[in-house]
């Protein structure tokens, strides 16, 4: 595997390879739910691409500029579940980053596009049950796709014992669940997963926002989305259908939707095995990791690395020259 080609600094590098590409799929950030930056706030965390909790990497702006004044097309692609696209859009207003709502990709939008137009279930038996925060159902409902669970406070509480009975007879259980869909949820619990498991026993098809194994914030690591579902999935025996990077699903929804051209188009992310395997998995013309992030340049410069990116910087606003 050919090495990467470090740019920070290297003006005409960054411009050839700026010229290879039309599209740019952005990773955001670590992590950005209210939740998490009322708590995190005080640690400045400093972990992502574009930001990380309120901490904006330097000239983030100025840089997304520079390449929408080369008429190039900018998605942000992230697998942070916990929000929505309308949500990310108050993000980028809140930090002043000129973006639209349909610039965004998330990996529930890509979840909800995914069961509302490809596997089009029929009603009634089309409801899902959500394991994860109000990201997943804002883009259920975006796509008119019924759903339980969520943000439901009646699940957010301990089992009882007459739950065990309640949930194996079914009598607590919502006959229409066709699809269990788990996401990062901050208020896992034994009940949820009980109901989550009995549904997919049941025959409900089994599915994921995403998998990532952590969540940075706070200059430190966090249980992911895939740790906060790892209970079901244990249970289950069998790892979820994912539609967050670096699942291909999502890479032919994005394509879908952008109509890009996968030779022209980068990949830009901070973590090798979510951001960098996606663009590589999906044959972009290139993938770009910055260093700001989750992984470091041993873990790809390391003989035998598995996932390699084409180029690398050391922090976005680099692209600037
Ligand atoms: O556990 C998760 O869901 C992820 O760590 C998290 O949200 C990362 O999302 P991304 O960096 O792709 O925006
Ligand atoms: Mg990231």
């Amino acid at each position: 595997m050919s090495q990467p080609t470090f740019l920070s600094g290297d003006k005409a590098g960054i411009d050839e390879f700026l010229d290879r590409f039309d599209v740019f799929l952005f990773d955001c950030d670590g992590a950005c739910d209210q939740f998490l930056y009322e708590v995190a706030v005080p640690y400045t965390p400093q972990i992502g691409v574009l930001w990380s909790g309120d901490h904006m990497f330097d000239k983030v702006p100025e840089t997304l500029e520079m390449l929408r004044s080369k008429g190039k097309r900018l998605v942000f692609v992230t697998n942070n579940s916990t929000k929505s696209r309308a949500d990310y859009k108050k993000k980028f207003d809140k930090l002043g980053i000129p973006a639209e709502v349909d610039e965004v990709f998330g990996s529930s939008y890509s979840a909800a596009v995914y069961i509302a137009r490809i596997m089009k279930l029929p009603a009634p038996k089309n409801k899902v049950f959500v394991m994860g925060e109000s990201g997943i159902e804002q883009e259920l409902e975006s796509e008119g796709v019924p759903y339980i669970g969520g943000t439901d406070p009646a699940l957010r509480r301990d089992i009882e014992p007459e739950d065990f009975t309640n949930i194996a007879n079914g009598s607590m259980l919502d006959p229409n669940v066709g699809i269990v869909l788990a996401g990062l949820d901050f208020h896992m619990n034994y009940l949820k997963t009980a109901i989550g498991f009995q549904y997919v026993q049941r025959g409900a098809q089994y599915f994921a926002t995403n998998i990532d194994s952590t969540l940075p914030m706070a200059h430190s690591f966090f249980p992911g989305a895939g740790a906060s579902g790892a209970a079901l999935e244990k249970a289950v025996g069998k790892t979820p259908v994912s539609f967050g990077k670096p699942s291909q699903a999502m890479m032919d929804a994005i394509e879908g939707k952008f109509k890009l051209d996968r030779r022209r188009t980068c990949m830009i992310g901070d973590r090798l095995n979510t951001d960098i395997q996606f663009g590589i998995d999906g044959k972009l013309g290139g993938t770009l990791a910055v260093l700001t992030g989750v992984s470091k340049k041993e873990d790809f410069l390391a003989e035998g690395a598995e996932t390699v990116p084409s180029a690398y910087v050391n922090a976005i606003g680099d692209l600037l020259g």
